[in-house]
């Protein structure tokens, strides 16, 4: 494709050298860059994308896109100079990959706790309505029938446009995302073009990246300004309620969805059991009866989200029960690991304040025994939830075991520290044990018959992150091996 092609839209400063050449690839990464490539420079807040120009012309750069002014050979390389070379990214990616994002339904999903869960719902109910559905998130990117890891819940603009083109490709007619707060704040989603924006929640998280709840809340709600049809909202969430009253006068429809306030989508009838939770579903078109296999208040908020969704394409109630039902667990969201032994263990991906509340109130729903929490809190990661997630797990949970989580860079007994001043306050049956396998081994060895052990933290995940190393963890597997010494 032509520079002059790919930089449709884009708002420029300066143009030096030809704009008729012809362009393989984008990068942001000079380590990646290919021949004939465009490398965009990145002030990042690691490192600035502009002292690696050299590097990126060696490997074969031919045009380059800065904010700086530089100096280079203008006969070979082209420099388009602009204000924002993230939005610019965004803006560049769109078209070199054909903007992807209008040739399909594109359904974003934000807020704290709940997307990952959400989109699998999404992908469930429209499937059976017979669309072709592509996944971008914390799980990885589902295109066609393959499943791409990524390191972000969404990734760089580059790679999203990327990804939304091959789902074109594979002819699929819409793409559920996760839409991070970090990725609206960095302009990862710019020009993407959402058919929908979902709202779940908002609790305390991120405050090493966004310092106040309020950047945090004003970052979630740049995508309900970017929606193009529909905003899905969660009426019981305070700051649903602020969205729904901040976007009230832009020209798209809104609907709502909650158990307590009065919305469009709505829960009644709800009955919670430790295998799942029944509800009627109502709508302004009907109701229907919901068996759903994930237990828990917040689960019948994710199935109404989603519900919502199928509900504004029009997709009739019998297809959204279908499709709901269909889902018989989503890996690490209330997983319960088969023991078959008189106590049960459960893995979750819980790691707010927030999720942990949600998913320990709804164990003491069903518990008969003890309830048992092995949890810890990420490295390199907002270390102010710390003491709030060991204070909240200390009010829900009957004996602590508190670990490690993904320690990164950062001392792992010293994170440990941090949650247990938060569990202090409210327990004081606790025991430290840094070591997470040794952690679980310790809960298992010592439960007691109708136990409930929470694995909480890792969900989903197969690694731990030491250091830079991602090494193999899977708690499921840890679970097993551990029983099946104590068989010996
Ligand atoms: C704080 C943050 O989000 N940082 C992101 C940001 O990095 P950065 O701009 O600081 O990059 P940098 O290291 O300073 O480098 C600047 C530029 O120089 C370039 N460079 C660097 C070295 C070199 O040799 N050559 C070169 O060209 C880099 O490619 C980059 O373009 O841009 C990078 C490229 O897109 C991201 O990978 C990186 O995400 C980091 C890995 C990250 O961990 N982000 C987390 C906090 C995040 O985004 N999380 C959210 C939410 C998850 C949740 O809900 O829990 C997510 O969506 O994942
Ligand atoms: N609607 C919800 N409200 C509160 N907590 C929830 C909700 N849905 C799920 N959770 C809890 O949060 C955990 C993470 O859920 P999920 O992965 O769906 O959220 P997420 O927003 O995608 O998180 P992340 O972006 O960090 O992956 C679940 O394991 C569960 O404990």
């Amino acid at each position: 494709m032509k520079i002059k092609n790919i930089i449709k839209g884009l708002e420029v400063e300066k143009i030096y050298g030809s704009l008729e050449k012809d362009i393989k690839g984008i990068s942001y990464d000079s380590r990646k860059v290919g021949s004939n490539y465009v490398f965009v420079a990145i002030e990042g807040f690691e490192s600035d994308g502009h002292k690696y120009i050299d590097q990126a012309i060696e490997k074969g750069a031919t045009a380059l896109v800065v904010t700086k002014d530089i100096k280079v050979d203008e006969e070979n390389i082209t420099v388009i100079k602009v204000k924002d070379t993230r939005d610019s990214l965004a803006r560049i990616s769109s078209n070199f990959y054909g903007n992807p994002s209008e040739k399909m339904k594109l359904i974003g999903v934000t807020g704290t706790n709940g997307k990952t869960s959400i989109t699998y719902l999404v992908k469930s109910i429209l499937e059976k309505a017979n669309m072709k559905i592509g996944i971008i998130g914390t799980m990885g990117s589902v295109i066609g029938d393959e499943l791409f890891n990524t390191s972000n819940t969404t990734p760089e603009s580059l790679l999203i446009q990327e990804y939304l083109y091959h789902m074109i490709e594979e002819e699929t007619k819409a793409c559920v995302m996760e839409v991070s707060s970090h990725s609206l704040d960095l302009k990862r989603v710019e020009y993407c073009n959402f058919d929908i924006g979902i709202f779940t929640n908002l609790s305390r998280d991120h405050l090493d990246y966004h310092n106040t709840i309020e950047n945090y809340f004003n970052a979630k709600l740049k995508l309900f300004y970017m929606t193009n049809k529909c905003n899905i909202i969660n009426i019981d969430d305070i700051y649903g309620r602020r969205i729904v009253e901040e976007t009230k006068d832009l020209d798209i429809s809104t609907i709502t969805y909650g158990i307590v306030e009065k919305a469009t989508i709505y829960a009644t009838d709800i009955e919670y059991h430790l295998n799942g939770v029944d509800f009627k579903l109502n709508t302004p078109k009907g109701s229907i009866d919901i068996l759903f296999n994930i237990p828990g208040e917040f689960s019948v908020y994710n199935a109404l989200a989603a519900a919502s969704c199928a509900y504004y394409y029009g997709i009739g109630l019998n297809t959204i029960k279908e499709g709901l039902q269909s889902v018989k667990g989503i890996k690490g969201r209330f997983e319960i690991v088969p023991t078959n032994r008189d106590f049960s263990v459960i893995i979750d991906f819980a790691h707010t304040p927030d999720g942990l509340e949600k998913v320990l109130t709804t164990i003491r729903q069903f518990s008969e025994g003890r309830v048992v929490a092995v949890f810890g809190a990420g490295g390199n990661r907002d270390r102010t939830k710390r003491p709030i997630m060991g204070e909240t797990v200390g009010k829900y949970a009957d004996f602590l075991i508190v670990t490690s989580d993904n320690p990164r860079h950062e001392e792992p007994g010293r994170i440990v520290d941090d949650v247990i001043e938060g569990v202090k306050k409210v327990n004081k049956n606790y025991i430290k044990i840094v070591d997470r396998k040794e952690a679980i081994e310790y809960a298992i060895k010592n439960a007691r018959s109708k136990d409930i052990i929470l694995l909480a933290g890792k969900g989903h995940e197969t690694y731990t992150i030491i250091g830079d190393e991602v090494l193999p963890f899977d708690e499921r597997q840890i679970v097993l091996d551990i029983l099946k010494k104590m068989e010996k």
